[in-house]
């Protein structure tokens, strides 16, 4: 067949622009260019405009893509992310003290091919560092409010592993020029009707001004409306709220105080009692969202939570946001992928969102068939983004049962039933040996081991090795490397700009010819 194929996506949010973005960049890159692809979005209904905050992933996606990282960093008012600081996530506050934890990007060092972390867990739990600051620099640089990099450095790189903060609906502006820029058609009209043909396929999709459209492959980016899988293919959404219960959220954007404001180079998570709260520092605004379960607050209660987080004098335009947590199991179904929110989605914590989105956009690339049909990859795309969904469950999970706070929605999320069983099999493992890349099976995993480490030990969970200390015999090599990394993050926090000074001196520069 020397038919050129086509793809038709549907919806401009994060998912059909980078979607459209990278199909376009892969066949391109790999000289196959032989591809027609149009993005259509219907500017009346709009973006869900949330979804600020990423993943490391992301750098190798721009980097791809072919994006300017310093225009991205201008055009988008981004920041960047080292990681998450939980704040009152192990315990609620006492008289008014709190508790904190980061989980940072970089892994923990591993020097000459040795965990550092049983030397940290057979450390007098009284006196030792918190987990992320004994085995990186990273917590000690993002406290002290430094950049991952210096200025000179090469784009997308650094000493430190970083992602961004960016405003949600700058992202789809830039994506669109860029998809655009690579070929990619664009049409703004709204699909009114989805027709099927006698397989069950999708025939066309009826447009206002547009018409009949007819592709090879339909992805649906229409968020959570799911017009192509959900609605007219009716693929089941598989909800998961017995393990995650947060359904709700009610976000804001607030300006600064002052201009020179502290900028941080991670997302603020703070628990509440019945979910937490996000703050993210963007260049110029900080958005807000407290994320709540409604079966534990009223929406009343929770617009009031956020309200005393953002103080008296904030006087925030807030807006409210309903999900369910949940994906469906067949996310490519004849010639239908969906990707973004129309596939599932769990919950804004750890910022999985965009991370799925990149997953699937690289995996249609790579199997996208340019002969033979169209759904020959379906099976295993489906296995591998429900495998993806699955693993990402039990990350956000363990957030959650190693709570010790004592309110309703904390004490129902430690109830063993709300465990999912694989989280439970490696929480008992777990009480005796600390997380292993062996745990997990890295191709349809999004965090690794260590990620898993800086949340159970950030969390006080107890691993006991005290019966095998002797196993563990290179305790005085092991303070030697503890004592580097405090006097390397020392110094890298002398020697690293600061971060609101580096996104200042980015958007300073001249900007790049267009
Ligand atoms: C509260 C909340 C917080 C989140 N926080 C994060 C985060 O911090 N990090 C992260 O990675 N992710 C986050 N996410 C997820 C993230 O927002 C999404 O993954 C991302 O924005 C992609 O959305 P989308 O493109 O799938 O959908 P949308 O942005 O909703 O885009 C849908 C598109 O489809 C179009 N459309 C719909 N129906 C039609 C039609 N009939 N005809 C034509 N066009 C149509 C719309 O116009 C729009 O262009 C969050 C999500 C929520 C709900």
């Amino acid at each position: 067949m020397d038919r050129r194929r086509s793809i038709l996506i549907v919806g401009g949010g994060t998912a059909g622009w980078l979607t459209a973005a990278y199909l376009a960049k892969f066949l391109e890159a790999s000289g196959q260019g032989a591809l027609t692809i149009t993005v259509l979005e219907s500017p009346e209904i709009g973006i869900i405009g949330v979804g600020e905050a990423t993943f490391p992933t992301i750098r190798t996606t721009l980097q791809f893509l072919g994006i300017d990282e310093a225009r991205f960093i201008r055009e988008t008012s981004a920041t960047f992310k080292q990681g998450i600081r939980f704040t009152d996530w192990a315990r609620a506050p006492t008289d008014g003290r709190q508790s904190h934890f980061l989980h940072p990007f970089e892994a923990p060092l591993h020097p000459d091919g040795a965990s550092l972390v049983p030397y940290w867990l057979l450390q007098d739990e009284r006196d030792r560092a918190p987990f992320a600051e004994a085995v990186t620099i990273q917590a000690r640089v993002a406290e002290a409010r430094r950049a991952p990099k210096r200025p000179h450095e090469d784009a997308f790189t650094g000493p430190l592993s970083y992602a961004y903060h960016f405003d949600a609906a700058k992202l789809a502006a830039l994506l669109t020029r860029r998809a655009t820029s690579l070929g990619v058609r664009h049409l703004q009209d709204q699909v009114r009707q989805v027709q099927l043909d006698e397989h069950g396929a999708i025939s066309q999709v009826v447009t206002d001004a547009n018409g009949a459209l007819e592709a090879d492959l339909y992805i649906d980016c229409t968020g959570f409306r799911a017009e192509l899988i959900g609605r007219a293919l009716k693929a089941r959404f598989k909800p998961v709220s017995r393990w995650l219960f947060t359904d709700r959220a009610v976000t804001a954007k607030v300006p600064y105080a002052q201009p020179d404001a502290p900028l941080e180079s991670y997302t603020i998570s703070t628990a509440h009692e019945a979910g937490w709260i996000w703050d993210i520092g963007l260049n110029g605004m900080r958005g807000i969202g407290c994320v709540y379960s409604s079966r534990h607050m009223s929406d009343e209660r929770a617009e009031g939570v956020l309200r005393s987080y953002l103080g008296p004098d904030a006087e925030p335009v807030t807006r409210r946001i309903a999900f369910e947590a949940g994906y469906r199991e067949r996310q490519w179904i004849k010639n239908c992928v969906a990707v973004g929110l129309s596939a599932g989605f769990l919950e804004p914590l750890e910022s999985t969102g965009v991370v799925l989105i990149e997953a699937a956009a690289a995996m249609i690339a790579e199997f996208f068939p340019h002969n033979g049909p169209i759904d020959a990859p379906a099976a295993r795309f489906n296995e591998l983004m429900t495998a993806r969904y699955d693993n990402i469950i039990n990350f956000l999970k363990l957030h959650y049962c190693l709570s010790q706070r004592p309110e309703p929605f904390w004490l129902d999320n430690r109830d063993p039933a709300s465990i999912p069983e694989r989280l439970a099999q490696l929480l008992e493992q777990w009480r005796y040996r600390p997380p292993s890349r062996f745990d997990f099976n890295l191709d349809v995993e999004t965090f690794a081991f260590f990620n898993y480490q800086y949340i159970l030990y950030g969390m006080g969970f107890r691993t006991d090795l005290t019966p095998g200390r002797n196993d563990f015999p290179n305790v005085g090599a092991a303070e030697k490397v503890f004592a580097r990394i405090r006097a390397y993050g020392e110094r890298a926090s002398q020697d690293l700009p600061g971060h609101r000074e580096l996104i200042e001196q980015i958007n300073a520069e001249a900007p790049l010819p267009a």
